[in-house]
């Protein structure tokens, strides 16, 4: 009976959302449209519950729990163990609404590879570095593959993008273009000044609310500036939205939609015949509605960038040289690949220019703001690492900190370091598949499993660090200098926030200075506190309160209370 309420629970917890879902969606379009859309919910919100979770739970409850496997067998070969699952839905009903913690805790008992059916899908989780360094740089290769996720097909113009293609000759190039135009060294610097407008909007935009009530909506301004310098990376300067949008919130609201759906596990996913849950829930409908209004914006973008481009109106490259100078966005970018590349044979239709630039959004958004939401609230209840933080910061500068200050600031790349340690914002990095037949940690790994890496659990191994739960950033100077640059992915398997090898995270490289600008800049220019009577812990006798740092799982895992701060100004 347990389990059959903690399935209702699941399903209840995703589905019972996916109507709301598709009312918010519904807001770029007509008020009649909103209103249909809601009434086919809420009747879909009472089919589900009255008719569709009975009918699944009289399944559940007809079949009885498998027993657990240690190391079932595939022909002569052993499989990873598995705990022991339902029909049906397999091991689902026991990941909750945090899964790197259930999956954490799983581990624990059954070990650091483990083999769960997430409905109808085998998927293998790696849950120490010894796992992770094996499946992502000695079998890097055959771990390399993407899982078909449908909604990744349904939002992505069918995995034409970089971070969900299935790994071959497409992905290679696109990587390439990716690694190489976008993201590599230099183009990351070119955005030096677009990251210095938006930390210094950031900076006014704190200084103007504490001025009003006192208070910062931290989380929200921080969503802001990595939406903008996203934006203005992606787009250039030109004023994009969406109809009808007041101050960029519709396009802010219709990505973080987007950021929600593409991970999201559809009914049909889990089983075939499950499929008209999904339209029943409004969750086919808002799947296209986000994906409408976001290729809507893109193809105008990519209209216009083209109207420039025929009218000379924009830089381009010499040669194949970088131009000292180059302001060009990632939209002309992928335009001048296009052209170039066409005689090397590899072609970006505008398909793919759009793929990618989602990509680019999805992927480097909410990671960043998550991670600069977690460092603050870590500073927060840890005052002495906030004091020794600021006095590095405040000693660098007699003014505004510019990226030039931010290589004399080792404790500020420490204290990230260990902000993504404790607090990976994909905590399960982006899904896996293994492209053949390979093993991990001596377990069989047919091919075409998922794998899910643990990357959350990973950073909080205690075999592999003393005092792991606790936030201590000198730790990261024991470790070694090199270590200091988080931007090097994949030097050390004990923290994986970007992921490693062929598929780590191309875009760490341009997360770094747009974190650490922010980070510095908000220490340099504030005094941070609680508003008095928040927060959780605090007692009578004098004991602080802290920072509440309940999660809530997503695409990032992110705080599940907005952080909302006492920002006292600065004026050394
Ligand atoms: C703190 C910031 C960031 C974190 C923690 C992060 C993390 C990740 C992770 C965990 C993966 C999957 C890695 C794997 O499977 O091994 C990934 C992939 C990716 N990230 Fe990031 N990311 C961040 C910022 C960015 C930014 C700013 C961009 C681009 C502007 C970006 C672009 C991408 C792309 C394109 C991929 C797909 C790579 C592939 O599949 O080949 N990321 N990222």
């Amino acid at each position: 009976m347990a389990i059959t309420s903690r399935f209702v629970t699941y399903v209840s917890g995703f589905y019972l959302k996916a109507p709301i879902y598709a009312c918010l969606a519904s807001h770029s379009h007509s008020p009649s449209a909103s209103f249909s859309n809601m009434t086919v919910s809420l009747a879909a919100l009472l089919f589900v519950t009255a008719v569709a979770v009975p009918i699944i739970t009289a399944l559940l409850l007809l079949s009885s729990a498998k027993k657990g496997r240690p190391g079932p067998a595939d022909g002569c070969r052993r499989l990873p163990p598995s705990p022991p699952g339902l029909p049906l839905i397999g091991h689902l009903h026991l990941l909750g609404r945090l899964p790197h913690r259930a999956l954490r805790s799983l581990a624990a008992s059954h070990g650091p590879v483990m083999l769960l059916r997430l409905g109808r899908v085998p998927t293998v989780v790696a849950s120490s570095s010894a796992a992770a360094e094996e499946a992502m740089k000695t079998r890097d290769l055959a771990f390399s593959g993407r899982p078909g996720l449908l909604m990744a097909q349904s939002l992505l113009y069918g995995g034409r993008d970089v971070g969900f293609a299935p790994y071959g000759e497409y992905w290679r190039q696109a990587r390439r273009v990716c690694a190489l135009h976008l993201l590599g060294p230099r183009r990351v610097a070119s955005f030096r000044r677009v990251r210095e407008r938006e930390v210094a909007a950031l900076v006014a935009r704190v200084r103007r609310d504490a001025a009003a009530d006192g208070e910062a909506n931290l989380s929200d301004a921080l969503i802001c500036y990595s939406n903008a310098i996203i934006s203005r990376a992606a787009f250039g300067d030109g004023d994009y939205r969406l109809d009808g949008d007041q101050g960029g919130e519709k396009l802010r609201q219709v990505v973080a939609d987007f950021q929600e759906l593409v991970l999201a596990s559809p009914m049909r996913e889990i089983s075939p015949w499950l499929g008209w849950v999904d339209t029943l829930t409004g969750l086919e409908s808002k799947t296209r509605c986000t994906f409408e209004a976001l290729d809507g914006l893109l193809e105008r973008v990519i209209a216009d960038h083209r109207n420039r481009r025929s009218s000379g109106r924009h830089a381009v490259l010499g040669d194949g040289a970088e131009v000292a100078d180059d302001h060009r966005d990632f939209v002309d970018v992928l335009l001048d690949v296009n052209e170039m590349d066409e005689e090397a044979g590899f072609q970006l239709e505008t398909d793919n220019i759009k793929a990618i630039i989602m990509d680019v959004f999805a992927a480097g958004t909410d990671t960043s703001s998550t991670v600069l939401g977690w460092a603050m609230a870590e500073l927060i209840n840890h005052p002495h690492e906030m004091r020794k933080l600021q006095a590095e910061v405040r000693a660098a500068a007699g003014g505004a900190i510019t990226e030039d200050h931010l290589d004399g600031m080792p404790y500020l790349k420490a204290v990230i370091s260990e902000t993504m340690r404790l607090h990976a914002p994909a905590a399960l990095l982006i899904p896996r598949e293994t492209t053949e037949d390979t093993e991990l940690l001596g377990y069989h790994i047919p091919a075409r499993t998922r794998v899910v890496i643990n990357a959350w659990a990973i950073g909080r191994d205690p075999a592999a660090w003393e005092r792991a739960e606790e936030f201590v950033p000198e730790r990261w100077f024991a470790a070694g200098d090199a270590l200091l640059d988080y931007s090097k992915v994949g030097q050390d398997f004990r923290s994986v926030p970007f992921g490693a090898g062929r598929r780590g995270c191309p875009g760490a490289g341009f997360a770094a200075p747009t974190m650490e600008l922010a980070l510095a800049n908000m220490l340099y220019h504030f005094d941070w506190a609680l508003p008095h009577g928040t927060g959780a812990g605090g007692d009578v006798l004098g004991t602080p309160a802290l920072v509440d740092v309940s999660e809530v799982f997503g695409l990032s895992v992110r705080l599940k209370e907005p952080l909302i701060l006492v920002a006292k100004p600065w004026s050394g």
